[in-house]
């Protein structure tokens, strides 16, 4: 298994080590130990799990402290472009983004520190995400980032025209917005 950094502090890519056999393939999606031994400390408490179609695009996400989450993101079926963005006030790359394709196939994990706004869009016919939390939902603590903020430039890899977002993620504000508000 392996991490891998990103260029943005603590967001790390995690990719477990697959054992394969005639009969398929086994893996630890995730264990303490190896997490530790990496230097990697959390305490998830959360497992969070949604299903969508192509084009589905969720976020961009994030809870405001004392309920700021960490996550762990992983695909069980399907293909996601998923991006996160650096929202921790003085942070070096404060503002910057991150996309990674994440899927079923390539089993890749990513670990997303508190402090950064999170979402992803499904580029397969379906796909079923799941995501560790170490911080428990709170609805009164939820902010978020419109998902085209220009700002941003952020490719999801779908027709945006096409897209199929929610209501409340459509009224989300840009970035610039409201970054006076953060308090990562
Ligand atoms: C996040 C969450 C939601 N809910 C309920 C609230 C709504 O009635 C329903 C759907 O929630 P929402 O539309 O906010 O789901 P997503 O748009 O997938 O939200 C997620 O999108 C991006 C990708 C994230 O990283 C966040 O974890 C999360 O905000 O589930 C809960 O009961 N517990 C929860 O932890």
């Amino acid at each position: 298994m392996s991490f891998s950094e990103t260029g943005l502090p603590g967001l790390l890519v995690y990719e477990p080590k697959i054992f394969g056999d005639s009969r398929g393939y086994f893996f630890e999606s995730y264990n303490a130990n190896t997490f530790r031994d990496a230097g990697i400390e959390y305490t998830f408490v959360q497992d969070n799990q949604a299903r969508s179609t192509y084009g589905v695009l969720r976020g961009l996400h994030y809870q405001q402290e004392p309920y700021a989450q960490t996550k762990l993101v992983r695909v069980l079926e399907g293909k996601i472009i998923d991006a996160v963005v650096d929202i921790r006030k003085g942070s070096p790359t404060y503002g910057q983004s991150f996309t990674i394709e994440l899927s079923a196939e390539n089993k890749l994990q990513l670990l997303v520190p508190k402090g950064f706004a999170h979402g992803y869009a499904v580029i397969s016919e379906t796909a079923e995400v799941m995501y560790k939390c170490d911080n428990f939902y709170h609805k009164g603590s939820e902010g978020g980032i419109i998902y085209n903020d220009p700002d941003l430039n952020i490719d999801w890899g779908i027709e945006l025209n096409d897209a199929i977002i929610s209501d409340k993620d459509l009224a989300l504000p840009r970035l610039a917005d409201i970054s006076h508000n953060f308090m990562f």
